[in-house]
Order: structure tokens, then sequence, then C-alpha cells
């Protein structure tokens, strides 16, 4: 990844003029500012800041807010905790702290010297505010986030005077898949400004975004880099993940920079096309839970370095696993030219939703059709379908995937919040708001995917703003103000039927068209016919490398279930089952299953617990559940529906259940 020195030759007196010509003429002369900086600047302005002036309406998030974007971001806060606490102990004493920003710029998460602490929080470098540079002008998140490069922001070279006490370095962490996630910063006093804190930042982000691989492909094949043989399994180290057919993955930065790609390459190419080896004769050697040893590999120009192949435990055996390639070899095939995201790569988020069900499939292809077109989608299916997951799958796979995704879930919040959340607000337009303001939803996700969620449960009045930002393509603040240029792309969900909502008088006929460029209908779970499938992945997501399966007995069962709450009821069911299961067993058996599940099984399939408890292996279960119903009612003292309770089950079919037992 690119470092950007912002003013190589920048001094004092230099940025002094400069900044006296900006705030004169708003020219500069070119000598007087390093490229990166002059163009920062230049952006700066153009968002509408002033360098003296305080950053009109600076929004910082809600509680609410920050609580969802860290909820969102979980799996990079967690990774980024310890390493932000290493950072913290190099710079103790040093009048600095250690930040990380989601890709928005919201602050998530900040420790480090308590004095300087809170000399920062004055200007706001706290968890919830907000420094992108459309809101701060140039800083080193906000920089570091707009150019996807390492950067250092020292002193007067911030945009805004007031920030000028500041130095600040910032790298950008990511994902995997090339997806940018945040970035790691340290902010100190100006006068205690260290050469090598950029150095350190940077690695600080190399090593989170080496434990994120870690995490996310121990299970499966990773490919080691290194200029050097001791550099193999120590966090400087390039990581590679591999498919089984040899398509690249996923790829840290390290990777990227040894190999000389683009982030395009993850998903896109085959390893065969960056280095000079035989794929084949590396896999069939390869046995799954085992690190292959250290060789020497060459890139195609010949030059050298170390590798390593690991093979994770869900990785099928050598040989067999090459024996079925997949259906298109892409090896001769060239590589197509990209614009943005992957749009049709074999491995993009939309592919990986498809696991063999025809509706599923069909949807998918429309969706695809569309991705790079502005063209509103409309999803539609019962709840916990994966209408939201499908919606980010359409964002990650299109040409905006570098751009943010903003969901707002439209049943959530009540009226008056839902408007200034989504339309943002002025300081002070109305009694509780922030008194910086905030900028709304609907510009947070300028240049890329706006999700309305629950669409079908928006209020009229807000009906009607929505379809004048839909048409106008400008969003106007709550409590008035320059209307401002947005551009996103929608995609909005509901469970409900539209149409008929339409025809009830609660949906605006004429913002039904809008939002509905292309409707898809999500099929429910028990209309699907890869539900085998899907548990697998699932599980193999929960449980990496343990190769769980269900029982037949289970299988059966869920294959007649009803599933009325679609996908997310089968991950919590499948979650609680892999709590229970102990530490050796691998079969998932009606005992794993939560209670509550096994009595609606009973009433679905309409046979009795005991029936059930026959099938599922002998007379165990059984007697299992009639202790359970004999010990309820007794430590209920026969109150029937306390004993229904402390089951887990309604009263209904207590009742039922005792007349079952002739109790
Ligand atoms: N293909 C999938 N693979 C794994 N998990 C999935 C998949 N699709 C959905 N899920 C999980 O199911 C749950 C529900 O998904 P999601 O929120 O996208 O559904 P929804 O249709 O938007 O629901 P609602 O209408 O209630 O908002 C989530 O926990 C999600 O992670």
């Amino acid at each position: 990844m690119p470092t950007m020195s912002l003013t190589p030759r920048s001094s004092a007196d230099r940025l002094r003029t400069a900044r006296r010509q900006w705030l004169d003429s708003g020219v500069l002369s070119d000598d007087l500012l390093a490229p990166g900086l002059q163009a920062s600047w230049q952006r700066s302005r153009q968002h509408g800041l002033l360098p003296d002036g305080r950053a009109p309406g600076t929004p910082h998030a809600s509680a609410a807010q920050l609580a969802r974007a860290l909820a969102h971001r979980r799996t990079l806060v967690s990774h980024a905790k310890p390493v932000m606490a290493f950072l913290n102990e190099q710079i103790r004493d040093s009048d600095s702290i250690v930040v990380l920003a989601d890709p928005q710029g919201m602050l998530l998460h900040a420790l480090g010297d308590l004095g300087f602490a809170d000399r920062a929080a004055r200007v706001a470098l706290r968890p919830g505010a907000i420094w992108s540079e459309q809101w701060r002008g140039t800083n080193a998140i906000g920089t570091a986030l707009a150019d996807g490069a390492t950067v250092v922001v020292h002193g007067a070279e911030h945009y805004l005077e007031r920030n000028a006490f500041l130095t600040c370095a910032a790298a950008p962490i990511v994902d995997p898949a090339g997806q940018l996630l945040g970035v790691l910063d340290i902010s100190g006093d100006r006068r205690a400004h260290h050469r090598h804190t950029l150095g350190l930042v940077r690695s600080g982000a190399r090593m989170i975004e080496h434990q994120l691989f870690e995490s996310r492909h121990a299970a499966g094949l990773q490919l080691r880099l290194h200029a050097q043989v001791e550099g193999l399994g120590t966090v400087t180290e390039g990581l590679l993940a591999l498919s089984e057919d040899g398509w690249i993955t996923g790829a840290n930065t390290a990777a990227l920079e040894l190999l000389g790609l683009p982030r395009s390459a993850i998903g896109t190419l085959r390893l065969e096309r960056v280095l000079d080896l035989d794929m084949a004769a590396l896999l069939a050697a390869a046995r799954p839970g085992l690190n292959g040893a250290p060789r020497e590999l060459r890139r195609l120009d010949g030059s050298a370095l170390w590798g390593r192949l690991d093979v994770g435990r869900t990785v099928r055996a050598g040989p067999s696993a090459l024996a079925a390639p997949r259906a298109v070899d892409i090896a001769a095939t060239p590589v197509p030219p990209r614009r943005g995201a992957p749009v049709s790569s074999p491995m993009d988020a939309l592919a990986a939703l498809d696991r063999g069900d025809g509706a599923m499939q069909a949807a998918i292809e429309r969706a695809r059709r569309v991705l790079d077109k502005p063209i509103a989608l409309l999803l539609q299916g019962e709840s916990g379908v994966g209408k939201e997951v499908f919606a980010r799958a359409t964002h990650r796979s299109g040409p905006r995937a570098d751009r943010p995704f903003v969901a707002v879930n439209c049943a959530a919040l009540p009226e008056t919040l839902i408007e200034a959340e989504l339309f943002g607000y002025r300081a002070g337009a109305y009694t509780g708001a922030s008194r910086d303001g905030a900028p709304g939803r609907i510009r947070e996700a300028h240049g890329g995917t706006l999700f309305l969620d629950e669409i079908g449960d928006m209020p009229l009045p807000m009906q009607a703003r929505l379809l004048r930002v839909l048409q106008e393509r400008q969003v106007v603040p709550l409590g008035g103000g320059k209307p401002v240029d947005v551009d996103f792309r929608l995609v909005c969900a509901t469970h409900r039927k539209l149409r008929a909502e339409v025809e009830a008088g609660r949906f605006r006929e004429d913002l039904y068209y809008r939002v509905n460029g292309l409707a898809l209908t999500l099929p429910s779970l028990r209309e699907r016919g890869d539900l085998d499938a899907l548990v697998e992945a699932m599980l193999r997501e929960l449980e990496p490398g343990r190769e769980l399966a269900l029982s037949a007995d289970v299988a059966a069962a869920f294959a007649t279930y009803r599933w009325p709450g679609n996908i997310r009821q089968l991950v919590n069911v499948l979650r609680t089952a892999c709590a229970l299961l102990g530490e050796h067993e691998h079969r998932i058996e009606r005992s794993h299953l939560p209670e509550d599940l096994i009595d609606e099984l009973v009433s679905s399939t309409g046979t009795s617990l005991p029936a059930l408890a026959v099938e599922g292996g002998g007379s165990d279960l059984r007697q299992q559940a009639e202790r359970c119903i004999t010990e309820a009612l007794r430590s209920s003292a026969g109150n029937l529906s306390e004993a229904a309770r402390r089951l887990g089950i309604s009263r209904n079919t207590l009742y039922r259940k005792l007349r079952e037992r002739g109790g």
C-alpha cells in the first residue's frame, strides 16, 4: 500500500505562506505544498470548510449510532484492541493517543495518555466523532481514508486551524477480501512529533490485518510468503488464501506488496497466474490439518521468494480435491477488465449466497444484471430470509464496493428520530438534537449504497420526503439549510406485500415505482431446495475445522419443519446446537436442539415427543423428557402455566403432552 508524504519539504515558513495565500486568494503556488496535501486541502474546500472557521454542523454519532457501529465492526474492534494496547505501551508518556476509526471516519475506540486525551477530547478526538475529510478537512484519519494510503499530517498541515496543535499518523486496515475496514491512527501533541510514529502505526495495521486473516482463513488453504525463510510465520509475512482449485480468495497487504498485485486480484486471479508453480502438484502433496515445509518459489519474472502452504482442516484431501476442478477453468482465460469491485468473479459475495436453490440462483442472476446500473432494487420475502445479507452482497459485488453501505431500519425508530437519522439536521434543529447537528444517513451513503430495511413501515410524511430526495437527488437537513447533492444506489427491503400496502393507502404509489426498479422475492427457507448445503456451510462457519453434521433423524425433521423464522432461526438453532455439543461429538442429535424447537418439531410434524424420542435415539431421551415434565410440575407446585414457562413450551403444548401420557 502506498505511503503518502504530504509535505516532504514542508517547513513552518512554507506552510504559513501557503495558508496566507489560501486564505487570501484560494489558490496555491505549486512548490509550497506536496501534491497529496494540496489535493486534500482542495477537497476540504470543496466540502465547504473554512480553515479558520468552526466546521459547520460537525457530526457526532449518538450513543445508539456508536453502539451500532461497534456491533457492526466487532471483529475489527476485537482484533484491534490488543494491538492498540501494545502501541499505547510504545508511546507511553508521549502526549499521544491511539485511535481506531471505521471507513466513514467515525472513531470507534481510543486509548492513551490521559492528559493529552483531555485536550484531544476538546477537538472531539473521542469515540463517536467523525473525522472524515468532509467534516474535518485534511487530517490523518480522513485523508488516509480518502487516499487509501498511510499518511502523516503534522501541525499546520491540518486544514482546520484549530487542529494545528496535533500531529497524526494513520494507516488503513484492509480485510482479507480487500475491503477497507477502517484506519488505525496515533495522534499527539505537535511538539511530541516522533518520526517513528508512522512506522509504528503501519506495523499496528499490519498486525491487525494478520490477525483478521488468520481468524478467517485458518481452516482453509493458506500460502505464507516472505522474502526470507525466517520471516515465514511472523506477523510480517504475506498471506494468501486459496480455494482448492487455486483461486486467490484472500490476501493481506504484505502479500499484495510482495507479489506486486492490486487489491482487485483477490477473487479474480489464480495463483498460477502469479507464481511459477504447479498448483496441482503443490496441492497433491498437501494433507488436511498439516503445515507444509518452506520452499523457494519463483515469481513469473524469475525472482525468488519463500513460501509455505498450510492446509486447514476443512480442506478436502489433496489429489481427490484436484480431481474435480470447478466447472470453469479460467487458467487460460484472460482476466476480465475490472471497473471497481468484481461484478462477476467466482468468489464474489453474491456468488457465495448460491447454495444450489433455483429461486435464489435466479434472484442472484437478476441482481447481478443491474449491479452497475442506476436501478433501485426492492427485496421482498419473509422475515429472516436474508434480505439484508443479500443487499450487502449486491453492494460488495458491485462497483461501489469500496464506498459506504449504510443500512437504516425504518421500523426500528420512532417517526421523529428516523427523520433526523435519515435526512440529518442542523445544530439546534429540534429539542434533544446534538449541538453539532448531524449529516444524516442519506448523506453518509454518498457514493455507496443506501439500504432502507422495512421500507413498508415508513410513515407517510417521510415517504413524501424520501420521494423528493429520490427525485431531486438532493437532501435538505431538518431545520433548513442548503440542499446537498447525494449520489447513492438504493436497495430497499420489506417483509410486507408492498403492492397491497399501496392499495390499502399506506404506501405512496409514486414512491412504490421509485423504489421498485427491480423487485426480487427471496424464497422462504421451507421453499428452498438447498437446506442441506446451507446447514453444511453454516456449520463450517460456526465451527471452522470441526466437520460437524446433522444426524439423519435431525436432518429429516429439519426438512419437514416450517421454519417460521427462516435462516435467522436456522442460524440460532445451529449456534445453540454447537454450544451443546460435547468436545468430541461431531453429530448433532435431537438432544442438542433447543427445547422449544424440539417442542415445535413435535407440533409441526404432529408426532408426540415420546415418539420422536424413540426415533431420535431410543428411550433415554423419552425418559429424560418425562423426567423434565415431572420435575417442572413438582417445582411449580402443579401450576401448569409456571411449569410450561420453566420448560420453555406453551401451556397448550404442556396440556397436550400430559394428555398423551395420560396425566
Ligand atoms: N446465506 C446466509 N448464510 C448465513 N447466514 C445468513 C444467510 N442469510 C441470512 N443469514 C443470517 O440470517 C439472519 C437474518 O438475515 P437478514 O437480517 O439478512 O434477514 P432479513 O430478511 O433482512 O430479515 P428481516 O426481514 O427480519 O429484517 C442474520 O443473522 C444473517 O446473518
